[in-house]
């Protein structure tokens, strides 16, 4: 059997040895000869899965190691009866410790108490979720459009002109899609972009063409009281150098980067695979993830808090390093660019999740608890 596999997915030999022969290939060079001859089609976000590249092979079953599913042609897996798998929520942890990093660095630059602002997350799956709880603990005020959820469920959700209308900070957690009452495409386009409150953040670490970018570089030029931070952008690996010069932080898609994301995304797709196949999984993901490098902490009661939530934030991620990286590629010529694109994703560092930290507190300090369990940690 033949499995052809981005060769940037993490412990292949780990997972999928046992089932057979595994062909390692670039995300961006999996074509029709390559998968000619496979049974299992395992990739990440930069390969797109349709019928032009699967129509005549063997294929039978895809797996994307990630959260994202727009670069899957999902009707016609159906038509031609072929299984697929993504993995849900692998990574959201990630992207939520990019997003409170973000806010870390944007409160230092701008002078600004985070505790006083109100935040919007735009998209409350498994991303936009997992952020609307944290912050929600640590005692903000947030609001949530998921105009899906809103019409499925009922609740507490706004739309995104009230989003618009009323925040100070917008997160964006939506998927692609380009179809339908709810498509996100150009979701902040010009129009949404120019009515944006005095001063607001917006963060995007959804996919590029959620907003603009060429409305966002015209708006950022004229609005100097915008602050924008960038994970994804409208046409990657190529990307508006311009437009990442006006950001306060500009970092090549790794938001969701984080080790235990990535090696998660692997163990749900092995785990589905087997599903597929009727077995039993034998191998589990937590023999085989190490441990982190900062595991625990010892904060006194006497601490201040916001000092706290940076230290313990930062200890395990800090996107400054990334968003530095980044900028220093974006020089040379636009191949060169997309190549350096690439290399920084391929050889991202090791980097953890913040709700893996266990923290002591030294005497008894409510505010810093309700900061610990926000946080997702555990307390010692
Ligand atoms: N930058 C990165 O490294 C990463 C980016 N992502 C991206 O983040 C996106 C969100 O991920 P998840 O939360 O796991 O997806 P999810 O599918 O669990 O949640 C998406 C939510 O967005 C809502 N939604 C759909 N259309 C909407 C609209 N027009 N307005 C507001 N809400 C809308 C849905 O109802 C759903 O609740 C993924 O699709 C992926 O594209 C995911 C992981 C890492
Ligand atoms: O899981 C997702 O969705 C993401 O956006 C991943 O972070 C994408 O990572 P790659 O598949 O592009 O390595």
């Amino acid at each position: 059997m033949l499995i052809v596999a981005d060769e940037n997915i993490p412990l292949l030999d780990a997972f999928f040895a046992s089932f057979g022969e595994i062909r390692r290939v670039p995300g961006r060079s999996i074509d029709r000869a390559t998968v000619e001859q496979a049974d299992v089609l395992l990739v990440r976000s930069v390969t797109n899965v349709n019928r032009a590249l699967l129509e005549g092979s063997k294929v039978r079953f895809v797996g994307t190691c990630t959260i994202g599913t727009d670069h899957l042609d999902l009707d016609y897996f159906q038509q031609a009866g072929i299984t697929w798998s993504s993995a849900p929520g692998c990574n959201a942890r990630g992207v939520v410790d990019y997003v409170l990093g973000s806010l870390l660095t944007l409160a230092e630059i701008e002078g600004v108490d985070l505790t006083r602002r109100t935040y919007g997350v735009v998209g409350a799956g498994e991303v936009g979720g997992r952020l609307v709880k944290v912050l929600q603990g640590l005692g903000w005020k947030v609001l949530v459009c998921d105009p899906p959820r809103h019409a499925a469920e009922g609740g507490d959700y706004v739309s995104l002109e009230q989003i618009i209308e009323q925040c100070d900070v917008i997160s964006l957690h939506t998927p692609l899609t380009k179809q339908g009452a709810h498509s996100t495409w150009h979701l902040f386009d010009q129009k949404h972009l120019n009515r944006l409150k005095p001063g607001t953040w917006l963060i995007n670490a959804s996919r590029g063409p959620v907003v603009d970018n060429s409305a966002l570089r015209q708006v950022l030029l004229q609005r100097e009281d915008l602050q924008a931070v960038l994970d994804v952008w409208e046409g990657e690996p190529e990307v508006d150098v311009a437009l990442a010069e006006l950001c306060v932080l500009a970092t090549p898609h790794i938001a969701g980067y984080s080790l235990d994301g990535k090696q998660r995304g692997t163990a749900q797709i092995y785990q589905a695979y087997c599903d597929f196949l009727g077995q039993t999984a034998e191998v589990s993901l937590s023999d085989l993830l190490p441990a982190p490098w900062l595991s625990e902490a010892t904060l006194s009661a006497e601490s201040d808090p916001a000092w706290a939530l940076a230290m313990l934030c930062r200890g395990v991620y800090d996107p400054r390093r990334d968003d530095a990286d980044f900028r220093r590629s974006l020089v040379g010529s636009v191949s060169e660019q997309r190549a350096a694109f690439d290399a920084l994703r391929k050889n991202y560092p090791s980097r953890r999740e913040i709700d893996g930290l266990k923290v002591r507190i030294e005497g008894d300090s409510p505010a810093l608890r309700q900061i610990v369990a926000a946080l997702g940690a555990s307390a010692l």
